[in-house]
């Protein structure tokens, strides 16, 4: 569940604030320097309404304004602004590049905590969720900057009050006892906005959730004709988000401005009263009216700022919060022999691989395999047939370590797999899946996985030995042809023969094989028939399979139910067995014939 900031103690937003602060201090420089000519533009801006008020009461009111001292005054006031200028600008400039400098560290640092974690953490989070907490949650430009502004403000009551102090001390104590109203003010803004603010932002990550769920499955929307329900229910979501939009944009027409401003009149009115009762008995002077009002506009200006910005700031607490829970998720992936140890760690060298009762469950819970255990000797073809759900590619999902599991153990070459470098085991086992996922490249760039190394001749003789030569030659521009995003433009056996020159250029010691499911026609079926035993010879292979007739010349054959190993043995060993196998055997071929 999204965390909003009512929702969290004040304990809570301290330490989510520590905590990200934290990424601030490599780059704490560029807000030092925002400072120090913040505070510039500051004593600037009180200073010059002075200097005018010196030139009106001292020479322009007595009659004395001569043009040299004209000439001298507005050298001066210009002076004054041209400084002002400067020091805004750098001021600026040091604030937005410290900012955005600070978000592209933070992104960096999450993108690189994503790729650390493991599979089970993916199987929990919605991609539109984890797209929207790295690209929305990682933008705090604005959390930045009203955290700079929030210090500035303060800086600026400050010297603003000082100034009203020094121009009349009895009328800026008055000026004082209106300071609690505006922090109530402020206080009831951020009551009352914060609520509708967060409403809104979740609605918002919602509508990113279900956008990413409807571009992903179009397909499966189309073909069940799912337009119309999905479009009312996007409708809805879409029209909730704005619903709340609308009343962020009322309660700050109402709260914001108009509330800081009013009490602004209402001083200003003070101050001229008493500036006015004053004048019964003394001469006042306009000039110091005029510095004292600029002065009351400064000391109230930033508040309404810092109101509009409060969101900014609780809005970026939360976001930060969940980064902290990513940055502190602890689901990673399992662990390998590490780098320091590469030279120790062993190398996959025959291919051998062992399951010794092996059990796993995804969620704790239910298992979904159960002592498993056989050997596939170097070069030898294993397959593993059963039911959907029997468990078949959870075992692909073990022996790939993208899972950890805790009983039994997996050996490759007789070591156990956790022994090995991630290195080791992502170059030496080739895995194919059903469908490959293809990237927005040339033919050859998604053969070569843009791997430097791999020459562009090395992606054409894999693609020979797979027989995906022939189709590839026919593209319109060859193996330069672009590829569209995932591939959409080419068969899924076309997919699958590019995946397999993708696999075989990298030479694995061990093949791990998804069988493709998807209705290929013939010539491409017997194209992938013949890559696949190019591609078997001299390695080890694992293949799950689902027409039997492809794997009759397996070495060995498991059958698979509910997560245990019902049958074992090669295809006419457990045709002669006459159980499963030879059931569903029968019932493939009867089906073929007909
Ligand atoms: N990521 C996951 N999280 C939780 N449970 C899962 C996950 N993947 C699979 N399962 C469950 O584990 C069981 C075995 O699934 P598995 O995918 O290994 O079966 P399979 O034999 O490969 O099926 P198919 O032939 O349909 O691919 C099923 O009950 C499935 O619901």
């Amino acid at each position: 569940m999204e965390k909003s900031t009512d929702k969290m103690s004040v304990r809570e937003s301290w330490q989510v604030f520590k905590f990200i602060f934290k990424f601030l201090l490599p780059f704490q420089r560029y807000f030092i320097w925002a400072f120090v000519f913040s505070v510039i533009t500051t004593a600037l801006a009180s200073l010059m309404p002075f200097v005018l008020s010196v030139f009106m009461d001292s020479y322009l009111t007595p009659m004395k304004a001569t043009d040299q001292i004209i000439f001298y005054f507005a050298g001066l006031y210009l002076l004054l602004a041209i400084i002002n200028s400067i020091a805004f600008f750098f001021k600026w400039n040091y604030l937005q590049n410290g900012s955005i400098f600070v978000n592209q560290y933070i992104r960096k640092k999450v993108y690189g905590k994503i790729h650390q974690l493991g599979m089970r953490y993916f199987d929990q989070k919605p991609t539109g969720w984890l797209i929207t907490r790295i690209t929305n949650d990682t933008d705090l430009f604005d959390f930045w900057q009203t955290l700079f502004n929030a210090l500035t403000s303060v800086l600026s009551i400050v010297i603003a009050f000082v100034a009203l102090f020094v121009i009349d001390h009895k009328i800026a104590l008055v000026m004082l006892l209106i300071l609690p109203l505006l922090i109530l003010a402020v206080i009831i803004y951020q009551k009352v906005s914060t609520k509708v603010y967060q409403a809104m932002l979740a609605k918002r990550s919602e509508l990113n959730t279900k956008l990413n769920e409807y571009i992903s499955g179009m397909r499966i929307i189309q073909q069940f004709r799912q337009e119309s329900r999905l479009g009312n229910e996007f409708e809805k979501t879409n029209d909730e988000y704005y619903g709340y939009r609308k009343k962020v944009i009322q309660i700050n027409g109402i709260l914001l401005s108009p509330l800081v401003n009013f009490l602004m009149a209402i001083s200003i009115v003070v101050v001229l009263l008493m500036y006015s009762n004053r004048s019964l008995h003394a001469v006042v002077e306009a000039g110091l009216i005029y510095a004292f009002i600029s002065n009351v506009q400064i000391y109230f200006n930033p508040i309404s700022g810092l109101m509009d910005s409060l969101s900014n700031f609780s809005n970026g607490l939360v976001a930060s919060s969940r980064i902290k829970t990513i940055m502190e998720e602890q689901e990673f992936s399992p662990k390998q022999g590490s780098e320091s140890s590469v030279n120790k760690a062993p190398l996959i060298e025959q291919g051998k691989i062992e399951f010794r009762n092996v059990s796993f469950s995804y969620d704790g819970e239910h298992q979904v395999l159960k002592s498993i255990s056989f050997i596939v000797n170097p070069g030898e073809t294993l397959a593993f047939v059963g039911h959907t759900g029997s468990g078949k590619s959870s075992i692909i999902n073990v022996f790939m370590h993208f899972y950890e599991f805790t009983e039994g153990q997996v050996l490759i070459d007789d070591q156990d797999i956790r022994t090995f470098t991630k290195e080791e085991l992502r170059h030496k086992i080739g895995l194919v899946l059903q469908d490959s996922f293809m990237f927005v490249a040339s033919v050859t760039d998604n053969i070569k996985m843009m791997n430097s190394q791999i020459t562009d001749e090395a992606a054409k003789e894999a693609a020979r030995f797979v027989q995906a030569d022939h189709f590839i030659k026919d593209l319109e521009n060859g193996y330069e042809t672009k590829v569209i995003e995932g591939g959409a433009a080419f068969s899924a056996g076309e997919r699958q023969l590019i995946n397999f020159a993708r696999t075989i250029v990298r030479n694995p010691k061990i093949l791990l094989l998804d069988e493709a499911t998807a209705n290929i026609d013939t010539e491409t079926e017997a194209l992938i028939q013949d890559g696949l035993t190019n591609m078997r010879q001299n390695r080890t292979t694992m293949a799950i399979a689902h027409r039997l007739s492809t794997i009759k010349d397996a070495d060995q054959i498991l059958v698979l139910n509910k997560g245990e190993i019902i049958e074992r043995g090669n295809h006419d060993e457990l045709l002669e067995l006459n159980g499963y196998y030879a059931d569903m055997y029968r019932i493939q071929t009867l089906q073929k014939e007909l």
